[in-house]
């Protein structure tokens, strides 16, 4: 294993976590495409199970490739360990399962993915685990949904799909003050743009999918922590409910990793100037990104965050029905959920991603019916701009014809 440090995340990304498990001296990490691991012997296989000799068993419980993975990316959020996962969801079930039983309460930021949002409030009913849906950018509300068998907070920052921006010194704070674990989403911003070991926060989680992946060819996650509660999470929940991430997919984001820094300087760039077309145009309402002055989460640019990432959302000035008609015009932005690829993406929270949620939930976590998403992807950004702007002056026609 490398022990090496290096002081350059752009570096971290491209050659952190390797395992010396290259007999060749293979340039590119060798995918270690197999199921299972041949014991030298039946003594060495029992050895192995029982924990008494390192090495590689069977793929669910551990493969040299993901371990790659798993490396880097712990080097990058500046943590001890990481476990990969097969999905983004199967990071924050594992992560969270891992740690919560019966008769536990976990305290969760009222607006988060939908399907995070469906694990809390559907399933954890089911297994007598109690949640309380905050408002995390109010500090007292948060120290109000303290109870005695609170074990763990849960948020993401930037919140998807509003983009509000929490506080991560006080979560980490308050967690340690209460003896919470701290779990932070940090799939919008990357560790390059946020590191929330920082603030002291606990357990980081990816959907691996999105940037680190970058090319919108898996589905994986990742959770970066101690090497104590990594270690619990690998021998509890992704061993037994097994939601391993695959070798080739481990393999592919490693590939995604090396472009990193690059994609995401590109990615801040183009979001910025779609931010500021869309904010300046007239059928635009309300528009939600960071790194706007107008945005209550620019404070924490330059401090928290060193950018405000890829993804915005923005209210039309329309209804529902013209927010389809311009999403349905857009040509070179796809429609599709997830983020964080080339290609740019639109999509519809309301009635996509956090269609988990009930309308009076949707509410009262803040996403409008109106409220349109964007991944803004590697394109050239003035193409990006320009099918916005087609999209938006059919959608403003078709507005005038009805009034007419
Ligand atoms: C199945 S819906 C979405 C995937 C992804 N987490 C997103 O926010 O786009």
């Amino acid at each position: 294993m490398s022990k090496q440090q290096y002081s350059h995340p752009d570096t971290v990304c491209i050659h952190a976590g390797k395992t010396g498990l290259n007999p060749h001296g293979a340039l590119a990490t060798p995918l270690y495409q197999t199921s299972t691991f041949v014991f030298d012997s039946a003594e060495q296989g029992a050895a192995r199970f029982a924990g008494e000799e390192p090495g590689y068993i069977y793929t669910r419980l551990g493969n040299p490739t993901t371990r790659e993975l798993e490396l880097k990316v712990a080097a990058l959020e500046g943590m001890e360990d990481a476990a990969a996962t097969a999905t983004g969801m199967g990071a924050v079930a594992a992560a969270t399962m891992a740690f919560l039983q019966q008769g536990d309460h976990l305290i969760a930021s009222k607006a988060i993915y939908g399907c995070s949002f469906a694990l809390f409030n559907h399933q954890f009913a089911r297994y007598g685990i109690e949640v309380s849906f905050v408002d995390m950018t109010d500090h007292n509300a948060i120290k109000q949904a303290l109870k005695p068998n609170t074990q763990m907070i849960f948020a993401e920052t930037p919140i998807n799909p509003t983009l509000t921006v929490l506080d991560l010194e006080f979560i980490g704070q308050f967690a340690k003050q209460h003896q919470l674990i701290s779990v932070i989403d940090n799939t919008f911003l990357t560790p390059l743009l946020q590191k929330p070991a920082d603030y002291g926060i606990d357990l980081i989680l990816h959907s691996a999918t999105k940037y680190l992946n970058g090319h919108g060819d898996v589905v994986a996650g990742i959770i970066v922590g101690s090497t104590e509660r990594i270690t619990q999470i690998k021998l509890t929940t992704l061993k037994d409910m097994g939601a391993t991430i695959s070798p080739h997919d481990a393999w592919l984001i490693i590939r995604g990793l090396k472009t990193l820094s690059v994609r995401m300087e590109r990615h801040c760039q183009n979001a910025q100037k779609v931010a500021e077309f869309l904010e300046a145009h007239p059928a635009i309402g309300q528009v939600y990104y960071p790194g706007l002055k107008s945005h209550p989460g620019y404070k924490f640019i330059g401090k928290q965050m060193k950018a405000a990432g890829g993804v915005l959302a923005f209210e039309l000035n329309g209804s529902l029905d013209d927010g389809r008609y311009f999403i349905n015009q857009c040509k070179l932005l796809s429609l599709a959920v997830s983020l964080g690829d080339a290609e740019s993406l639109i999509q519809h929270p309301a009635s996509m991603t956090h269609s988990p949620y009930t309308a009076e939930e949707r509410q009262m976590a803040g996403i409008s019916d109106g409220l349109i998403r964007i991944s803004v992807g590697l394109e050239h950004v003035e193409d990006i701009i320009a099918d916005l702007k087609q999209a938006l002056t059919l959608m403003q026609q078709r507005q005038q014809i009805a009034i007419v």
